[in-house]
Order: structure tokens, then C-alpha cells, then sequence
């Protein structure tokens, strides 16, 4: 992405080691988009998409021109942020009540302190819908950030939505022309920090809500993805970025590319001191897409039809967002004892320990 530059004005960030225990992980296909500028490239890479994804909405994605060095520095500054003085960090809360993610979330204390481990820093797009006050440290590394972030959107989202409609016989562009970078729409980067915690299910099992979500390389195992065969444990590789597939692709596919359920659980012993840092991207429809199944001649072949999918017709993926978003606040500030049923339009949210 960037000349590689040595870059001296923040602490090098350095992996924390590898556990030496074994663990059962979930076996999963690379993508190397980089092939997508070879002739035959399209046809390929959605012929394997079409193999695995059925199976697994989990999938690496390789040849995606970020460097080690990118990536480290990403994390050297989410380091230095959450190593802020907490007075500092919630001058910039994210307003959860209302559905909106943008800003900052602290680790919940007092009696709710057993439920919620992780720190969150969300940092939308560079638009001018999204401008907002930040910490001095996010603004001294603003255009990096900035760079980093339309990087992700760019050259490995688009290129992934192309795959995706190719795969499902649609134009090209169609999922593209849905997630303009300029369009009203919340999709964001993400810095999180789980702190070390005796609780064996750090995130509880769920699905997220957006199109795909890209997580960066992190040795501290804990994520796991849900299998027929049980929890499996997602293997992460420095040269790749884990990819999942979220609601609104499930909805916009009609449930044929299924949104992956996973969680965090607490991390081998080996790891059990470290805290765990976590760099993710959540790519988001732009606001107004409406979450219902596209007219894909694959689709239709195949009879593919989603339980719900009346009901969701008008629900947009902000409605759909916000729904969840401002759910998941009630349960983490204590509002509603356990789990609430609906999200929106009679869909019911399932939850998985
Ligand atoms: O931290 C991770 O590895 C995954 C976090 C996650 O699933 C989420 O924030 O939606
Ligand atoms: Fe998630």
C-alpha cells in the first residue's frame, strides 16, 4: 500500500507469540484477488467461491497488496489509543442507544462488568456525512488511517463484490453499485481490545450485520466459527486477511451465501495473560439498499427463496443495522435480562453459546 518507509513517530507493534497448543481449526480456501487482473481471472475465482461457499462463509483472502508494515502500524495505533486515559476515550462515546456505532465503546463495569471485556474504537468513512471529533492521536495519523481504509474498500471489497456477482450471474457491478464509497452509508474500521478476563466466552456466538467483514491478523487465538461438526477455531496467518460473509449479503442472496455464526472465547493458557488486540473492517451497503434477494438467474435455477424474506422486503440495510446495533447496547448495559426475540420486521435474532 504504501512506500515502506520507516515510520519512527509511534512504538513498533509486535505480535504477540503463536499458543504451542493444538487447536481444532476450521479448514478454509484463500482467495488470491490479484488473479482478478489475469485474463480468466473472474471465472475462476467464482467457480471457487460457488465450491466453498455453501459450506463455509468464512474464507481467506490473499494477494491483497497490504503490507506487514501497514498492517502493524494500524495496530501501533490502536495500541496508543486504548492506552489513553479512559476520561480522554469517552469524550468520544458512540451513541449505541440510538444504533450508532461510530466513536467509541468502553468495557462495561460495576454489575455488568462480567458480561463485556472489549474496548471498541469505530472509525467511519472519510465522507463528509461521517465528520466527527477524534482523539489527537487518530487525527495525527488521519490520512494513514484514511489511506488504510479506502485501501480495504477499493481493492479487496470491490474486487470481492465483483466475484460475488459474477458468481451469482449478475452484472458485474451490481453489489458495487450498492456500496459506493461516497453514498450515505456506515461502514467502518475498527480497533478493539479484549482485556484478559477469566470468562470462557469472550464475544457471545452471532452473526454480524453488514456485507463482509475483513479481520486482520492477530496470534492471540479466540475466534471460532460454528460448524456442522461444532466450534472450529479460525487460524490466522499474517499474510492473509480472514474474511466472513454478514447479514445483508445472506439477505441480499436470498440466505445462499450464509452469514457465518461466530464468537471469541478466552484464549489458550499460553495466551491467557495477553490482552488481545483486534483490527476489523465492516464494509456496509450504502444506507438505502434494501435487503431483499436479487434477481440472479443462479437463484432462481436453484429455487433459493429465504424463510422471512417477505417480511424483510423494505427494511433497509441502516434499518437493519441500527436494529441490531441498539439491541446489542440493551443487553450490554443491562436494559433487558436476557436476549429480546425480534430485531425488525418480525425477524428474530439467534443467538449461540
Ligand atoms: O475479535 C474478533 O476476532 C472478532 C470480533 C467480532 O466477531 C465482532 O466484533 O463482530
Ligand atoms: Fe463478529
Amino acid at each position: 500500500m504504501s512506500p515502506g518507509k520507516t515510520r519512527k513517530d509511534l512504538p513498533e507493534y509486535e505480535y504477540p507469540k503463536e499458543t504451542t497448543e493444538k487447536l481444532d481449526y476450521a479448514d478454509l480456501e484463500a482467495l488470491d484477488i490479484s488473479k482478478l487482473d489475469q485474463p480468466g481471472g473472474i471465472e475462476e475465482l467464482s467457480a471457487q467461491v460457488l465450491n466453498f461457499i455453501n459450506k463455509n462463509g468464512f474464507f481467506y483472502v490473499a494477494g491483497h497488496g497490504l503490507t506487514d508494515e501497514d498492517i502493524r502500524r494500524q495496530y501501533a495505533i490502536a495500541e496508543q489509543f486504548f492506552d489513553l486515559p479512559l476520561e480522554e476515550k469517552t469524550k468520544y462515546l458512540a451513541n449505541t442507544a440510538a444504533g450508532d456505532f461510530r466513536g467509541y465503546k468502553a468495557r462495561a463495569t460495576g454489575e455488568q462488568a462480567g458480561k463485556d471485556n472489549d474496548e471498541r474504537y469505530n472509525i467511519p468513512k472519510f465522507t463528509p456525512e461521517h465528520e466527527r471529533p477524534h482523539p489527537q492521536l487518530i487525527l495525527d495519523h488521519y490520512e494513514e488511517i484514511k489511506t488504510f481504509s479506502l485501501h480495504i474498500h477499493n481493492q479487496i471489497l470491490l474486487p470481492l463484490l465483483r466475484i460475488f456477482a459474477h458468481a451469482l450471474e449478475l452484472d458485474t457491478e451490481y453489489f458495487v453499485n450498492q456500496h459506493r464509497y461516497t453514498a450515505p452509508g456506515l461502514e467502518y474500521l475498527r480497533y478493539m481490545k479484549y482485556h484478559p478476563s477469566p470468562r470462557p466466552l469472550w464475544a457471545i456466538g452471532h452473526t454480524d450485520y453488514n456485507t463482509l467483514t475483513f479481520l486482520f491478523h492477530q496470534p492471540i487465538s479466540g475466534l471460532q466459527v460454528q460448524t456442522p461438526l461444532g466450534w472450529k477455531y479460525i487460524r490466522s496467518s499474517p499474510l492473509s486477511i480472514i474474511v466472513n460473509v454478514a447479514d445483508a449479503l445472506e439477505l441480499l442472496s436470498g440466505g445462499y451465501l450464509k452469514s457465518t455464526v461466530h464468537r471469541v472465547v478466552r484464549p489458550p493458557v499460553d495466551q491467557r495473560e495477553s490482552a488481545r488486540l483486534s483490527l476489523i473492517y465492516f464494509a456496509r451497503p450504502e444506507s438505502q439498499v434494501r435487503l431483499e434477494r436479487v434477481r440472479s438467474p443462479l437463484l432462481e435455477r436453484l429455487g433459493v427463496k429465504a424463510e422471512g424474506e417477505e417480511s424483510l422486503g423494505g427494511v433497509t440495510a441502516e434499518e437493519w443495522a441500527r436494529a441490531r446495533i441498539a439491541k446489542d447496547h440493551r443487553f450490554r448495559a443491562g436494559l433487558v435480562g436476557s436476549r429480546e426475540g425480534e430485531i425488525i420486521a418480525g425477524v428474530k435474532q439467534k443467538y449461540y453459546d
